[in-house]
């Protein structure tokens, strides 16, 4: 579903990354790891069309994403970022509802599935109760499952994410990895998600693509474990990664 072929990213002198080349398939959950500014939201924005790539060719479904027209692409990917929509008077059904507007007329009108869709994303992220309530009103954590809401509304076959985790609780950030695995089990859809949640990227993606400036590793999640790049990527003079027991451990609490 997403091909990246010699993908150059990076910002004026800076590359992030060079010639990268891999490919997600349907039906997979896949994380995006790295360490601070590697380049996680940079490469989500780039496959978005939000980012001009230096060199290189990100490729959905076949076709160049510089040749897809908007409303076309917006018809096969969704994108949740943290960025927080808290606009007084509109209503949390309101927001879910934009997913919507690929699938609508020319005056945004929804019609009786649009409205069927909007009420199932809502219930999907357990925030069913919330429809009537405005943005202003809510946590970071209610706020962030009503973009995901939005962004399953849009009923795209590709799904990224920009931290989804980053304002939940731990109970609520299983819980939304849990929804993203069954979509990719049930639906079909590819996921790919940026986090710095290692545990729930090791015990729940199908593949882990983990940025080590300016390459780009990709490799089903039994393989990275092992492959010594976590370590490589994670460990400091505190803390190492034991691809035993697939754990953070601490090396030193005081010098
Ligand atoms: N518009 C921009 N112009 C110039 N440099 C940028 C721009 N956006 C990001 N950068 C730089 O590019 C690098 C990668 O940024 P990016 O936000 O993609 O990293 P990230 O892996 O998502 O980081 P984090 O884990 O901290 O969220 C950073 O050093 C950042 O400062």
């Amino acid at each position: 579903m997403i091909q990246l072929k010699d993908l150059t990213l990076g910002y004026e002198q800076r590359i992030l990354l060079e010639k990268v080349s891999t490919h997600i398939t349907g039906g997979q959950l896949v994380a995006l790891l790295g360490r601070n500014g590697t380049g996680k939201s940079t490469l989500l924005r780039a496959i978005m069309g939000l980012e001009t790539p230096k060199n290189g060719e990100i490729i959905l479904h076949g076709k160049n994403i510089a040749s897809l027209k908007p409303e076309k692409l917006a018809r096969k990917i969704s994108f949740v970022t943290t960025d927080k929509v808290r606009i007084a008077n509109l209503r949390c059904k309101d927001v879910v509802a934009l997913g919507r507007a690929p699938y609508t007329n020319w005056i945004g009108q929804l019609q009786a599935e649009d409205e069927k869709r909007v009420v199932t994303a809502m219930q999907l992220v357990g925030m069913s109760g919330y429809a009537e309530k405005t943005m202003d009103k809510m946590s970071d954590g209610e706020c962030q499952r009503i973009m995901i809401a939005r962004a399953l509304a849009q009923d795209t076959p590709i799904i990224l994410l920009d931290e989804p985790t980053a304002f939940l609780d731990l109970p609520n950030r299983y819980e939304l990895c849990l929804l993203l695995k069954r979509l990719t089990q049930t639906e079909g859809k590819c996921i790919l998600f940026s986090t710095h949640d290692l545990d729930i990227a090791l015990s729940l993606c199908d593949t882990i693509m983990l940025i080590d400036n300016p390459q780009l590793y990709s490799l089903p999640t039994n393989e990275m474990i092992t492959s010594g790049h976590i370590e490589r990527l994670f460990q400091n003079e505190m803390v190492t990664f034991d691809a035993k027991t697939i754990k953070i451990r601490i090396k030193q609490i005081f010098s």
